[in-house]
């Protein structure tokens, strides 16, 4: 191991409350929302096929117009309310909400830039209505933070030069302060999601990013923060040059979800996966039929995917400039909703269950308890659902919706499931008992080759 002073601060996976609350709450809305809403991937009546929320540089608009889009916000439809209904009515137990992305425009108030929300129409601090709308419906609120700030005179790519390094600091003393209000003047925040942390100026000022997971935590006892804010003594991300991961979680699965059979390894730490709907879109475009749109059903499968490998799942929204909703949005959320009324017993507090993967579908874990579910996407043309358990495991009880269904041991530590036969719109869950250490059914031998 090489001695590091901004490496991680601990190895192996938090256990305290606030870490096992961020874990068990498993389902996430991602909200970009910002000037970027407003023109919608559209300018000078051109459509840019790139994410919306680049448009300025897409579309190579000078920051001085880009800038002026701060007297045009004024989002008349929006009721943070709403909003927190809806994501409640999906299932999501945490919110995540841009309060700066890389255009640099606060959705709060701050002290350290008048690029913010109270110099549009709207004026009003929308950050904390949102807050309070999401924690009154019992919705955590997480603050996603771009380091990375085009509208900053002094954010540097690189420091190449004496000015760079001048101007860096400064720039960084501004981050730390906008981040310091934000965790002191919405107290109720839970996690720091930190974005836009790829550049050399920033992998050259490791000591900064612990600095900052060292400051929140010092403001907001308990508060999480990703390990995409952190780069060790030596610029390594994520995962410092002794292998150990910084930050409470890994935070780089970003519209990619890790392989079931060969990215198990990712179990060993908490992590996270964030997903666009559109192929890849995270703020508000007008334009959706350019690229593949994701269906309830492919993200509902990506959330219980992640759940069985021991992640959390943030599912994007990205509300237009007036506030609003956009339909495709609101069906996905009435849509996962009504599973997750049914099935959320099957994603809250769940993790890893350590079983082999089968091509029917997830197996997810209860924290406490002998219970292991099976949560069928392929249904097969057999109607029977093959599980192998760990050496000695027997499957007391198999039950769909409270009914028993047949379980059927067909070699050593293998067993079919019957899966009722009729048509199942939604994926169907399977509840199995099972008990570890059992003696093994003498019938069944494994072959000596
Ligand atoms: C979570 C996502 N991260 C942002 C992103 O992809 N930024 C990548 C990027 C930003 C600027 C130049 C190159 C690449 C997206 O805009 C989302 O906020």
């Amino acid at each position: 191991e090489v001695p590091l002073k901004y490496g991680a601060q601990y190895t192996g996976k938090r256990t305290d409350e606030a870490m096992n609350k961020w874990r068990g709450n498993r389902f996430g809305q991602f909200i970009h929302w910002g000037l970027y809403a407003i023109p919608g991937g559209v300018w000078n009546g051109k459509t840019y096929n790139y994410a919306a929320e680049f448009l300025k540089s897409s579309a190579k608009i000078p920051t001085s117009t880009w800038d002026s889009l701060m007297y045009q916000f004024n989002p008349v439809k929006f009721n943070a309310r709403q909003w927190a209904k809806m994501a409640k009515q999906m299932g999501a137990r945490y919110m995540t909400i841009t309060t700066k992305h890389h255009e640099g425009f606060c959705l709060w108030p701050s002290q350290y830039t008048d690029f913010n929300i109270g110099n549009t129409p709207y004026k009003k601090d929308i950050l904390k209505e949102l807050v309070e709308a999401y924690n009154a419906e019992g919705i955590d609120v997480n603050f996603y933070y771009s380091v990375l700030d085009w509208h900053h005179p002094d954010w540097r790519y690189d420091i190449k030069s004496p000015e760079d390094s001048v101007a860096f600091r400064r720039f960084l003393q501004f981050a730390s302060g906008q981040l310091r209000e934000l965790a002191t003047n919405y107290p109720t925040v839970k996690a720091f999601w930190f974005d836009g942390t790829w550049d050399n100026s920033i992998k050259k000022n490791g000591w900064w990013t612990l600095e900052v997971e060292q400051m929140l935590k010092k403001i907001r006892p308990g508060a999480v923060v990703n390990s995409r804010l952190r780069a060790d003594d030596f610029g390594k991300r994520h995962i410092d040059s002794n292998g150990k991961l910084m930050g409470d979680y890994e935070s780089g699965y970003e519209r990619r979800l890790p392989n079931p059979v060969k990215d198990v390894q990712v179990t060993r730490w908490d992590w996270e996966a964030c997903m666009t709907v559109p192929e890849n879109q995270w703020g508000y475009h007008k334009d959706w039929s350019v690229s593949h749109v994701k269906s309830p059903l492919e993200l509902l499968e990506m959330l219980v995917h992640t759940t069985s490998m021991g992640g959390n799942f943030l599912l994007n929204f990205g509300p237009a400039g007036d506030g609003s909703i956009r339909a495709e949005e609101q069906h996905i959320a009435r849509t996962i909703g009504a599973w997750m009324q049914q099935n959320g017993q099957v994603i809250y507090d769940c993790d890893y269950a350590g079983w082999e993967k089968q091509d029917w579908g997830y197996f997810t874990k209860p924290r406490t308890g002998n219970i292991v579910n099976m949560v069928v996407f392929n249904i097969p043309v057999n109607g029977l659902l093959k599980v192998k358990v760990p050496a000695g495991t027997k499957i007391s009880k198999a039950t769909l919706a409270g009914k028993n269904v047949k379980v059927e041991e067909i070699a050593k530590d293998q067993f079919f499931i019957h899966l009722p036969q009729q048509a199942y719109k939604m994926p169907p869950v399977i509840v199995l008992e099972a008990v570890g250490g059992a003696k093994t059914n003498a019938q069944y031998q494994e072959a000596k080759t």
